[in-house]
């Protein structure tokens, strides 16, 4: 599949998502290359038809694109509960476990997650996969003792690597923290790798969604299909 097949992908699974906004809802939005396709529509969508939401943003970025549109942002803590949050992923398996975090907004990203009703996800069918891994975990570190976290991942065998800009900077994320990624190429037990991270001092989030995701609205050619989460 070439980048514009997946593309046009991402936008109908972006369009499909975008139905799920009501007047009247608080909707998380997330960060990524789909999201933006989602944020086009629900742009298109205010400005045409009139219609009236509250968004919380993942990221700078989606604040920036979402506020473009007229689309009335506010803070995470100046709202009592989020109906809805539509985020990209990176990959997720039939357990609904995913990896997020390629745009590195995976900190921002969680924390809306868990404070909303209903979490869905939007990918092209590429992302959908048996077993989650082969894309880099990003993991968010503090810049502070940064080589060191690097070292000890190096030592467990996660095969680390700081996330670097076109200069050759550390990526920063919202929160001026960098990003590690782990070449792992599989991940057979999520969980407990999940509970070695966040136990790992200077480790501030992983890019593991945990079953935290209600439904996944997948980009197929035949047209977007849902698949939802029997556990939650
Ligand atoms: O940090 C970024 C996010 O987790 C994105 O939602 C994820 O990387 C998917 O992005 P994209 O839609 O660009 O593939």
């Amino acid at each position: 599949m070439d980048k514009a097949q997946q593309d046009a992908l991402k936008k109908a699974a972006g369009i499909e998502a975008a139905k799920l906004i009501q007047n009247g809802m608080i909707a998380g939005l997330g960060t990524g290359s789909t999201v933006r396709f989602l944020v086009d529509e629900l742009g298109r969508r205010v400005q045409e038809e009139g219609l009236q939401f509250t968004g919380v943003t993942t990221s700078r970025r989606t604040q920036k694109q979402a506020e473009g549109y007229g689309i009335k942002i506010v803070n995470i803590d100046d709202v009592d509960h989020i109906d809805i949050t539509i985020d990209g992923a990176d990959e997720v398996d039939k357990n609904f476990n995913g990896i997020k975090g390629g745009g590195a907004a995976l900190l921002w990203e969680k924390i809306v997650a868990i404070n909303s009703n209903k979490v869905v996800w939007i990918v092209d069918q590429s992302k959908v996969v048996d077993t989650i891994g082969k894309f880099p975990l990003p993991v968010e570190v503090i810049p502070f003792g940064s080589g060191q976290v690097v070292r000890k991942f190096e030592a467990k065998g996660y095969k680390p690597t700081l996330r670097l800009d076109a200069d050759g900077n550390p990526v920063l994320t919202d929160e001026n923290d960098y990003v590690v990624d782990l070449h792992l190429e599989r991940i057979d037990h999520p969980q407990e790798l999940a509970e070695d991270l966040i136990h790992t001092v200077g480790v501030v989030e992983h890019g593991l969604f945990l079953n935290m995701v209600d439904q996944v609205i997948v980009g197929d050619p035949a047209g977007p299909r849902v698949l939802t989460n029997p556990n939650k």
